[in-house]
């Protein structure tokens, strides 16, 4: 299992700092989506250079103009890309050819995604699949539960949205490849033992 840890509502130096506590007990460094529209590729670039060997998720959302705004992603150094995955059929498929040209990889955010977007997407392969529980559904829509789609065996699975001690017991049946944890980490006044006592519960659980 990999930690992605989601960097939302600060500034640069902000984000940068929480990443340098939880550096070692983390895997993927995600740009929140909030970072990029507040600061651009500039958060994407700043983090690639002061972390050059972590994995670099910007979290863009990509919803249209996908070679545009993939390629811009992986320019500044992003590893990885997020597209909608209720996005029409072409923007998919210019992602995965983007990412394919500049041998990155694609994340598609499964949120609100329907049926006929969800067997498109199953044809693809090197790519993570990310089964999202929105900041929205979190703070004004009642309990929300992550899809319990089956993915197809060539895709990584990753879960985002709320993820902290408490919720990888319910976690655990969706069987993640990468668990996205943003609050319960950067919010921590410690976060590289936060990140840390995620990582050992999950492993108890096994
Ligand atoms: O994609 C996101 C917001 O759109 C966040 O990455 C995701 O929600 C993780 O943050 P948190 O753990 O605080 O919910």
């Amino acid at each position: 299992m990999k930690i992605q840890l989601a960097l939302d509502r600060l500034t640069i130096e902000e984000a940068i700092a929480i990443a340098e506590k939880a550096e070692q007990e983390i895997d993927w460094i995600e740009i929140g989506t909030s970072l990029i529209k507040e600061f651009g590729v500039k958060s994407i670039k700043e983090m690639k250079k002061r972390f050059p060997n972590k994995f670099i998720v910007a979290d863009i959302k990509t919803f249209d103009n996908a070679k545009y705004e993939f390629e811009m992603c992986f320019q500044a150094g992003a590893d990885i890309a997020t597209v909608m995955g209720a996005a029409p059929a072409v923007t998919l498929d210019v992602c995965v050819e983007t990412a394919e040209r500049f041998g990155k990889k694609v994340m598609i955010d499964l949120l609100n995604t329907l049926e006929e977007n969800l067997k498109y997407i199953e044809q693809f392969d090197n790519v993570v699949v990310c089964k999202h529980i929105s900041k929205d559904q979190q703070e004004h829509g009642g309990k929300a539960q992550w899809v319990s789609l089956s993915v197809s065996g060539h895709q990584e699975v990753a879960a985002a949205g709320g993820i902290g001690i408490d919720t990888l017991a319910e976690l655990k049946k969706l069987n993640p490849d990468v668990l996205i944890v943003g609050s319960a980490i950067s919010k921590a006044e410690d976060p590289k033992k936060a990140a840390r006592e995620i990582r050992k519960a999950w492993e108890a659980l096994s």
